[in-house]
């Protein structure tokens, strides 16, 4: 279904999309991205840095790929479609797809969240075919400077993609950026939104993931809104698949291990570079708006359908909405802040 020509577009050239695009582009795949003009213009003068997990560099010229910031351009004889926007701007990335699409592309997200491919589906079923995606590692962005942009990968993993577009995974599965396809996506989605329940944790301790999780402190946090997930979960039918080597159902007990003990069993949940933090605490120091209605709000409504409460997630919601309003960047938490009313 697809050729070394297909024309892949990136919707969203952020840390996710410009790691993607510059993981294919290396690769010699066809790329655009469409992103804002202030990182077109850097991608286009100077091109991108790609950094693997072990250190090591390749460099993405500007002649290997295309960049824009017209929607117009990038969007209309493009064959793929890699969305890679923050949740909440996935229905104007649905509406500039609609508008400037090709009838028969193939859309795919690349995001987080269990929502964000019905948002898609919504606006552009029937003319697209959309397929869900997860990625489970973490980017971290190196945008300071006037060398080029640089895309570090952080954590291991592998892309997973849905089966409803053949020869995806294989278009995708390039050095730097493995992928595979998922038979079952929705399972994948909600086991990811388990994990994701700690980007906001993250985002307000104002620590590197490594550190934060090896604080037993900020793990029983963790552990309290797995939990509460994990309940509204198994009482709405849904079973979360294992994303990493651990089953979710053993994911709230392990995270309350002592620091010692959790060390040993969970050496890959701590195998992240000291250097990573979780993407919403990129966007609270870039004062954006966070992702935390589609994390922590899934699962408090989740919870709230099925007659039960949710209060570790109320109170991280809480949070998190705080640090949005006060727009001052992490607020630098200590975890005994976030113990909800009840405990
Ligand atoms: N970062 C990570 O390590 C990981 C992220 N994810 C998920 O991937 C998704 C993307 O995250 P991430 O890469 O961190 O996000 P970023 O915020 O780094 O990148 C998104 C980029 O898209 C731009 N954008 C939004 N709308 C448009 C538009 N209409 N036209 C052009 N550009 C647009 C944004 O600009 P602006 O900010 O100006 O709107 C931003 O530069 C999220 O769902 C996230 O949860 C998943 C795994 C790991
Ligand atoms: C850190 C990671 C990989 C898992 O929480 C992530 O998905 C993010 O930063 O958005």
């Amino acid at each position: 279904m697809f050729d070394p020509k297909t024309r892949i577009t990136i919707a969203g050239a952020g840390s996710i999309g410009c790691h993607a695009g510059g993981c294919l582009a290396l690769a010699g795949r066809n790329v655009t991205f469409l992103g804002r003009e202030r990182i077109v213009s850097r991608l286009t003068s100077v091109g991108l840095t790609i950094r693997d997990l072990d250190g090591s560099e390749r460099h993405a010229a500007p002649e290997s790929f295309s960049a824009t910031s017209d929607a117009g351009t990038a969007l209309r004889d493009t064959d793929v479609v890699l969305v890679a926007v923050k949740s909440g701007a996935t229905a104007e990335a649905a509406e500039l797809i609609a508008r400037h699409g090709r009838d028969g592309a193939v859309v795919v997200s690349l995001q987080n969240g269990v929502g964000n491919k019905e948002v898609l589906r919504e606006r552009l079923a029937g003319r697209f075919t959309v397929v869900a995606g997860m990625v489970p590692f973490n980017v971290v962005p190196d945008l300071a400077g006037r060398n080029p942009p640089a895309f570090h990968r952080a954590t291991e993993g592998t892309i997973l993609v849905g089966a409803e577009a053949p020869g995806l995974a294989t278009l995708l599965d390039v050095a730097g950026l493995p992928a595979s396809e998922a038979r079952d996506m929705d399972a994948v989605l909600w086991g990811k939104l388990l994990v994701n329940l700690n980007n906001a944790l993250n985002a307000l301790s104002g620590r590197p993931l490594a550190e934060e999780l090896a604080d037993r402190r900020w793990r029983v946090l963790l552990a309290d809104q797995m939990a509460e997930a994990l309940a509204a979960m198994n009482a709405a039918g849904v079973r979360p698949a294992k994303i990493g080597r651990l089953r979710p159902s053993v994911l709230p007990m392990l995270l309350k291990l002592p620091d010692f003990l959790f060390r040993r069993v969970a050496r890959q949940m701590l195998a992240v570079d000291p250097a990573a933090r979780s993407s919403m605490w990129e966007d609270l120091q870039n004062c954006r708006p966070t992702e935390i209605d589609e994390f922590q709000g899934t699962v408090v409504a989740l919870a709230e359908k099925h007659g039960f409460s949710a209060p570790a997630n109320r109170a991280v919601m809480a949070a998190i909405r705080q640090a949005e309003t006060e727009a001052k960047g992490s607020p630098n938490l200590d975890p005994a802040a976030l113990r909800p009313a009840r405990r």
